[in-house]
């Protein structure tokens, strides 16, 4: 998505959610200083390693912490090759992720995932595309340092070396960015979206799954659009395997 039409979504956003685009572009500006002193990937050198340590591909596989998410791992695991697909997870999703023995080659987060978990995956070599906005300030503050291999976002006007490939949630910027890498088949697990989260989603509920609450209905309901505008708009085949 050009960053002239993800300018209307985001206006959207921000009115729906009441956030303030300021509050979005401080925690982006301190996200960009950390980046230049710690160091950051560009696009093309993300793209570059990835591919390398992977193998080419155009095709991905998006994880969501969505309340299938564990039965489509262990229905992926018996019946997908998955060598031959880029693994993208959406945050919490990297947990689930872990613990079913699968390493994701990418993880989208803004930091709010388990930490433990997200830390484990970039040392055993996932790639970290980490995202700023309003509310995630403090995070990216106290955990941007310890992960490496690294390619910043913002959901406002790209500053410095840091991009925005279109997206809100974890989830749905996983998805925009497996478009910026080329994917021609996207995968998704997990990405049941509607009302009901997991543990994984929202490591505090008692069990397994538990209500969105009004603010994480509404964000799945971005997600869910912004995933209908790619399949609208771009070159990609989209299955989600919640349809199957
Ligand atoms: N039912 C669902 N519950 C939670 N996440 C879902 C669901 N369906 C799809 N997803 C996708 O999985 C992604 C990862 O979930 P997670 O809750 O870790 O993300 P998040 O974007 O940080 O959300 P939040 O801002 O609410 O903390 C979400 O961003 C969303 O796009
Ligand atoms: N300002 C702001 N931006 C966001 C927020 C949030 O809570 N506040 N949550 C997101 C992940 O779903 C993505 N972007
Ligand atoms: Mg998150």
């Amino acid at each position: 998505m050009d960053i002239n039409e993800w300018e209307e979504w985001y206006e959207e956003i921000l009115n729906t959610f009441g956030f303030r685009r300021e509050d979005d572009e401080k925690t982006a500006d301190l996200l960009d200083e950390i980046l230049a002193d710690h160091g950051f990937l560009t696009i093309d050198e993300f793209y570059d390693e990835i591919m390398l340590k992977k193998g080419y591909t155009d095709k991905f596989i998006v994880f969501g912490a969505g309340p299938s998410l564990k039965e489509h791992i262990r229905f992926l695991k018996e019946n997908y090759d998955l060598s031959k697909y880029m693994l993208v997870s959406a945050d919490g999703a990297t947990t689930a992720l872990l613990e079913e023995d699968v390493v994701p080659d990418i993880v989208a987060t803004d930091l709010d995932g388990k930490m433990s978990d997200l830390l484990t995956a970039n040392s055993l070599g996932s790639y970290f595309v980490i995202h700023a906005h309003g509310n995630n300030e403090e995070l990216i503050d106290l955990w941007t340092t310890s992960f490496n291999k690294i390619l910043g976002t913002t959901q406002s006007v790209p500053v410095g070396n840091l991009y925005n490939f279109g997206g809100f949630t974890d989830g749905d910027r996983a998805m925009f960015f497996v478009v910026e890498l080329g994917a021609k088949e996207m995968v998704l697990a997990g990405m049941d979206f509607g009302t009901v989260v997991t543990k994984y989603s929202r490591p505090n509920i008692e069990g397994e799954t538990g209500p969105a609450d009004e603010i994480k209905t509404k964000k799945l309901i971005f997600a869910e659009r912004l995933l209908n505008w790619i399949r609208e708009n771009e070159d990609v085949e989209v299955i989600n395997l919640i349809d199957s």
